[in-house]
């Protein structure tokens, strides 16, 4: 498969921090991949996901390179990658129906009068599995559960059929059926189009269900990446090894 995503060296350093947030990440993303990202709180996980998207707040200084070979034109957060935050209660606006929210995604990105993107929203809340598609584009966030919420700000995230999907903790603040539910849907929809995945969580289990290969973060470097089949049963590191015995452990 050809590469989709290159880094090369990538750090990162937040304004006023004694330590880089991320250092000396080299990681390769080919087209159609599914690569989870674990780790332990403040890893660098989120800050790996938003560099790759454009998202890092302004003082965050980069180092290192990002490119993306399987595109023809920079990477533009929306069109090429669809960006699925853990909170969907803010990462949707409180006043705004949510066939909008998508439509306007559509809009901004794929070239497409407002009536256009409109029909489009619809088929995506269908897509997403969101009963009552047409109604449910004229209501809006309060009067959904958290794992509604998730679906509509997916659909937002794929609408304009973006190369890469970007899931950073999506299911964490879902109880776990819902979770299980959401990591199915995302499961399908990257298939289904395609799309490569990064799959950001703290929990291996969940990572290792849904993802090709995982790569494994600590104090904001890369320690480990395998495919998901060796990394669980051949560890490198004792730091990837304790990780699994902790869930393990949850398990039994
Ligand atoms: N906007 C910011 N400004 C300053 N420091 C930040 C900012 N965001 C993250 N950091 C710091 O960067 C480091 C990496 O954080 P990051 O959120 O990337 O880790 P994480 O693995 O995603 O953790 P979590 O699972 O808790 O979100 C931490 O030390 C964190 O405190």
């Amino acid at each position: 498969m050809s590469a989709l995503l290159e880094l090369r060296g990538l750090g990162v350093r937040y304004s006023g921090a004694a330590t880089a947030a991320l250092e000396g990440v080299d990681l390769a993303l080919a087209a159609g991949e599914r690569l989870a990202v674990i780790g332990e709180s403040g890893s660098g996980k989120s800050t790996l996901a938003r560099a790759i998207a454009g998202l890092l707040p302004r003082t965050a200084r980069l180092h290192g390179t990002i490119t993306w070979p399987g595109l023809d034109h920079p990477a533009r957060n929306g069109r090429d990658i669809g960006f699925v935050f853990q909170d969907p209660g803010s990462s949707l606006d409180p006043v705004m129906a949510l066939g909008d929210q998508v439509a306007e995604v559509a809009h901004a990105n794929l070239d497409m009068g407002w009536r256009a993107a409109r029909r489009l929203a619809v088929e995506l809340l269908d897509r997403v599995k969101l009963p009552e598609p047409a109604a449910l584009a004229r209501a809006y966030a309060h009067q959904l559960s958290g794992g509604q919420k998730q679906r509509v700000a997916i659909a937002a995230a794929i609408v304009a059929r973006p190369k890469l999907l970007i899931a950073d903790e999506a299911t964490s603040a879902l109880d776990t059926i819902v979770q299980a539910e959401i990591v199915a849907l995302i499961r399908a929809l990257v298939t289904e189009d395609g799309m490569a995945l990064i799959f950001v969580s703290h929990d291996i289990g969940l990572a290792a269900n849904l993802a090709d290969r995982i790569a494994v973060f600590r104090h904001g470097r890369m320690v480990e990446q395998a495919t998901t089949a060796a990394l669980v049963a051949r560890p490198r590191t004792d730091y990837s090894r304790a990780l699994l015995v902790a869930h393990l452990g949850l398990e039994a």
